[in-house]
């Protein structure tokens, strides 16, 4: 297994939380891989961090399920989280003690974490300086770094964060963006980062899922592969929605950035001259391809979109 192959490291696969008779998280799927940084964005009582207690755990799943490196966490919770490290509320650290006997006091309490693992974590975060200062001394991003590198101890390949960009300043929120993008390219692992503003995580994450009501609305690619050149956004029309999803669902070269409604629509990002290999594989799967045009929206404008006009936050 290499620190950089797209391998899928977490599946949601058509999860649903429901509470009363009311679905706050309502058939959502998608998956993250290897060394690339997501952003869960959606407005305030979208279904993020209820999406995110699912997956870790917190919460029982209604419907639908997380597989983790092909665990599940609802019948193999325990393989399944060992690769998770998370932040999902403030973690706790004891102020009067430095940030690197905080480590040490968690790594005591933990099986399995070498002491030379605290070096690599501080490292990885860049912490460095401040690691043995008190952290009644450290701002709020400096905690969250120590969070972060707590998250980290036990060397997991996923690292969930839920809203980390609350309260930090905007050099913060780009100290956050440089390190994160950094465990992502030097470490391989997957980060999955929520958020109700696009403009915070849209220059952090390589790739955004969009839900709104708790549903996926969008799925988009970010950075430098959304202009590149011999990249385009492609809307395609099938007799059967559902099928074609699990013929694209299957092809590396595609990403789907709608979940289907009522319409049989998918939108999708791929190179150009894939085209013609994913329209033959439709076809041997019997799939009827209706129409094909291309999709010229700006991220912004379809969050204008699907917010109904109104800002995302
Ligand atoms: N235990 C619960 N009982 C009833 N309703 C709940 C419960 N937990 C969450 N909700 C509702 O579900 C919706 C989604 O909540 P959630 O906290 O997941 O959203 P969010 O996208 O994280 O929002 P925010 O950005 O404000 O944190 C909200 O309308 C919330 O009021």
């Amino acid at each position: 297994m290499t620190k950089n192959s797209n391998e899928v490291v977490l599946s949601a696969k058509s999860i649903t939380k429901t509470i009363g008779n009311r679905n706050i998280v309502d058939n959502l799927s998608f998956d993250i891989r290897r060394g690339e940084v997501v952003g869960l964005l959606g407005p305030n009582g979208a279904g993020k961090t209820t999406t995110i207690r699912m997956i870790v755990g917190l919460i029982r799943i209604s419907k639908g399920d997380v597989t983790v490196h092909g665990h599940s966490i609802r019948s193999e919770f325990t393989q399944a989280i060992s690769h998770i490290g998370g932040i999902i509320e403030n973690p706790e650290f004891y102020p009067y003690m430095s940030g690197y006997d905080n480590l040490r006091q968690y790594q005591r309490m933990s099986e399995g974490i070498a002491e030379s693992r605290l070096h690599e974590v501080v490292q990885l975060v860049g912490l460095q300086d401040a690691i043995h200062k008190k952290v009644r001394s450290y701002s709020l991003g400096m905690r969250q770094r120590l969070g972060i590198a707590q998250a980290l101890l036990h060397n997991p390949t996923i690292l969930i964060l839920d809203e980390p960009t609350n309260g930090l300043d905007p050099a913060g929120i780009r100290e956050m963006r440089d390190y994160l993008k950094q465990i992502a390219k030097e470490e391989g692992i997957a980060v999955l980062v929520s958020s109700h503003l696009l403009s915070e995580i849209e220059l952090m994450c390589s790739r955004v899922v969009v839900i709104q009501e708790g549903r996926l609305v969008t799925e988009r690619v970010m950075g430098q592969g959304q202009n590149q050149e011999g990249w385009v956004t492609v809307c395609i029309r099938v007799n059967q929605a559902d099928a074609a999803l699990e013929v694209i669902r299957s092809m590396q070269e595609v990403t789907v950035l709608n979940q289907p409604t009522d319409q049989p629509e998918l939108i999708l990002r791929l190179k150009d001259d894939f085209i013609p290999v994913m329209v033959q594989r439709l076809v041997e799967h019997k799939i009827l391809l209706y129409r094909i045009t291309e999709v010229k929206e700006t991220l912004e404008e379809e969050f204008l979109k699907w917010t109904g006009g109104g800002r995302i936050a």
